[in-house]
């Protein structure tokens, strides 16, 4: 676990005791080219005088070993040594990114993570998951390691883009659904009419927490945190390829929920009735992915590349009710490409 986690109006302050130890060397700010302009301005009181700001290009196009790259010669032209720390002002492309460059500079220098859209504020920055995209695989390059510290703030999201807002909520949807169905229920209760996130956020972060507490390398329960993830990380691998047709990585998990809720049904585990709660609440969010039928088995194909398959077999997590995950459920290529013909069809 992290040494330190703050959410909420402390957080910055904490941030800035935090970069005072006199342990600390040199300190770096990783942005892109949105965090840079419109969330530096809110983090820079909090950083000591003396400190270097790098800016990549922003989306997910920039999760690549190239940016990487670019930080590693940055760090190497600033002489960084190993007391040096990164601090990782963005979304989870940077949070994932620079947790990745920080854990192989020199074989390890220290990372915070400053996430600033609501998805990384509840998921990507909590647990570890460093990493990047790899020959149109997502992730396919990343390690397991833990920041020293996570702050949260979320005035953060006050500039943030609807689209980018409602993308975090499909992971706080999708830890509702794996783990407690009283969040689930409250989820269609209120919808997105949230004014203040801050309570939403902690109970999703506690939530990923206490999955992440009990298997940190994904060797069995952490497979939990995957649901959604099988169908539609390869939808957003598939898409990524096709100019023009961007989705976001919380669009892709929703659409991905509505697959795997659909063959947790097929499987038993999942009655009709919950099926339709889990695709009526998503869809009053959620704008439908557009594919046409012939590039289903073309999108399956990249579930073959799931992290969580152990040779030619597909491991999905699955739902045996709402708020009670199950993971390891063998699938074939050929139950994913129905399951996104189900999709298709609705
Ligand atoms: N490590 C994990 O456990 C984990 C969990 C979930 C997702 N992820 C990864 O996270 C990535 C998606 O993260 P994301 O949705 O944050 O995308 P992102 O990092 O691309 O950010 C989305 C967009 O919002 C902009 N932005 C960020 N903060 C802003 C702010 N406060 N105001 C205005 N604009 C802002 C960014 O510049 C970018 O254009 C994916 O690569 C996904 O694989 C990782
Ligand atoms: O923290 C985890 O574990 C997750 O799976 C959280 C996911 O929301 C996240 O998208 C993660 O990056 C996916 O990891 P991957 O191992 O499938 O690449
Ligand atoms: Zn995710």
């Amino acid at each position: 676990m992290n040494e330190i986690l703050q959410i909420g109006a402390n957080a910055l302050p904490e941030l800035a005791s935090f970069l005072l130890r006199p342990a600390i060397s040199q300190v770096f700010v990783l942005t892109d080219a949105n965090t840079h302009r419109l969330c530096y301005p809110l983090l820079a009181p909090y950083l000591p005088e003396q400190h270097t700001v790098l800016e990549l290009p922003a989306g997910e196009e920039a999760k690549t070993l190239a940016s990487c790259e670019t930080v590693w010669s940055a760090l190497t032209e600033h002489r960084a040594d190993r007391f040096a720390v990164l601090v990782n002002l963005g979304g989870g492309v940077i949070t994932d990114l620079g947790g990745f460059c920080a854990a192989l500079y020199k074989r390890g220098i220290r990372f915070v993570q400053v996430p600033t859209t609501l998805l990384a504020q509840v998921d990507a920055s909590v647990g570890g998951k460093t990493g990047v995209d790899f020959l149109g695989f997502k992730n396919q390059l990343g390690v397991f390691q833990e920041p020293a510290g996570v702050f949260i703030e979320p005035r953060f999201l006050q500039t943030l883009d609807p689209r980018q807002l409602k993308s975090g909520y499909a992971e706080i949807v999708k830890h509702s659904l794996i783990a407690d169905a009283a969040a689930f229920e409250e989820q269609r209760r209120t919808g997105m009419f949230v004014d203040d996130w801050t309570a939403t956020i902690e109970a999703s972060v506690a939530l990923k927490q206490g999955i992440v507490a009990q298997d940190p390398l994904e060797a069995g329960p952490r497979k939990l945190l995957n649901f959604g993830h099988t169908v539609g990380h390869a939808l957003e691998s598939y898409l990524l390829t096709q100019p023009g047709r961007e989705i976001l990585h919380g669009e892709a998990v929703a659409a991905g929920i509505i697959c795997e809720a659909w063959l947790s049904v097929q499987r038993g585990l999942l009655s009709a009735a919950e099926l339709d709660q889990v695709e009526t609440f998503l869809f009053s969010v959620f704008e439908k992915v557009h594919f046409v039928s012939l590039e289903t088995d073309a999108i399956a194909e990249y579930a073959l590349q799931d992290k969580k398959n152990s040779g030619a077999t597909i491991n999905c997590t699955l739902l045996e009710g709402i708020g009670r995950g199950v993971y390891d459920q063998p699938v074939t290529l050929h139950d994913v490409a129905e399951s996104l013909r189900y999709y298709h069809r609705l």
